[in-house]
């Protein structure tokens, strides 16, 4: 069940951001059960290919590799970053815990702040959604298709290839790059993508002992937040890389949601609001969903999906 060592196995994609998500796990999870956790290296397709994630079928492809060593039983668990898992959950594995989001936020790496970039600057950025909605602020931009790790993302500004990149807050601090920051944008400029800032931990739904262990892991306001805003994703049947925002706040007594869907020219935009018990999350997020496809959001996204 575990390493030769008694050890938990934890395995992690080789990238900085994921090592450092999964070091952050395992040792949270060594101090909160008493359970040693080795971390265990695994390369995904997605760590391998230079062709653009949405060339690929969605990001489900980071997450695909780590979940054939769970069942192989090559590994006991793994951390996700919560927006790259597709909506639709293999039953074959468990999200054993949710851990507390920090920062929900998307945010611009560059020397100057997004309402001071000169008119033609360069922003780097592989999604969507932030080109939709950043075109939205600043037509006058240039939004440039970037991939990569977060660190060759940031060098293309220091090089002086791009003017600034968009990343989102959660990953970049977690890296100990907050110092990059020019600015972090607030919801009513850039509603971040389904789950950003958030963390999955996943077993295999054969493992109960290990679902129960983990669980001390969950954060319930983070776990009831995701699932709307997940629900909201999956309603309106968009992938990862669909230009869908949406963000959700759970205080305990009421859930607050907001999501968009934006055209890719960022010209035309449904955004909506709704509020409800947090025991509702998902039914909330599929009902946002289903008023913002009676005002035309899936013509929207429509318009971009081929
Ligand atoms: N799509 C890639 C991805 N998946 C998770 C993060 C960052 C960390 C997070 O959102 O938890 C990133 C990079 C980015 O969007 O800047």
């Amino acid at each position: 069940m575990t390493s030769r060592s008694g050890a938990l196995r934890l395995g992690t994609r080789r990238s900085l951001l994921a090592t450092t998500q999964s070091q952050t796990v395992a040792d949270a999870t060594t101090e909160r059960t008493g359970c040693a956790v080795e971390l265990v290296g695994v390369t995904t397709f997605g760590d391998v290919t230079k062709a653009h994630l949405a060339q690929l079928g969605g990001t489900g492809v980071f997450v695909s590799a780590l979940r054939d060593k769970i069942a192989e039983g090559e590994i006991d668990f793994a951390v996700h970053s919560l927006k790259d898992l597709p909506t639709t959950q293999d039953p074959r594995f468990t999200l054993a815990a949710i851990p507390a989001r920090h920062d929900h936020r998307d945010a611009l790496v560059g020397a100057h702040k997004f309402a001071d970039l000169p008119p033609g600057a360069r922003v780097g950025t592989g999604s969507p959604r932030r080109v939709a909605m950043l075109s939205a602020l600043r037509p006058d931009l240039e939004y440039v298709a970037i991939r990569g790790n977060a660190d060759t993302r940031i060098e293309k500004v220091n090089s002086g290839e791009l003017d600034a990149v968009v990343l989102a807050s959660a990953g970049l601090t977690r890296l100990g790059r907050s110092a990059d920051i020019a600015q972090v944008f607030e919801i009513e400029e850039l509603l971040p993508a389904p789950g950003q800032g958030a963390l999955a931990v996943e077993c295999g739904s054969d493992r109960p002992d290990l679902i129960e262990l983990l669980s001390v892991l969950d954060d319930p306001h983070t776990r009831t937040a995701v699932t709307a805003e997940r629900a909201v994703l999956s309603a309106l049947e968009a992938g990862c890389s669909a230009p869908v925002g949406a963000f959700a706040l759970d205080d305990g007594h009421t859930l607050n949601l907001t999501a968009v869907v934006v055209s890719i020219d960022g010209r035309e935009a449904v955004r909506k609001s709704a509020a409800g018990s947090p025991s509702e999350s998902a039914n909330l997020g599929r009902l946002l969903a289903a008023e913002m496809i009676a005002e035309g959001a899936d013509r929207l996204m429509g318009e971009h999906s081929h």
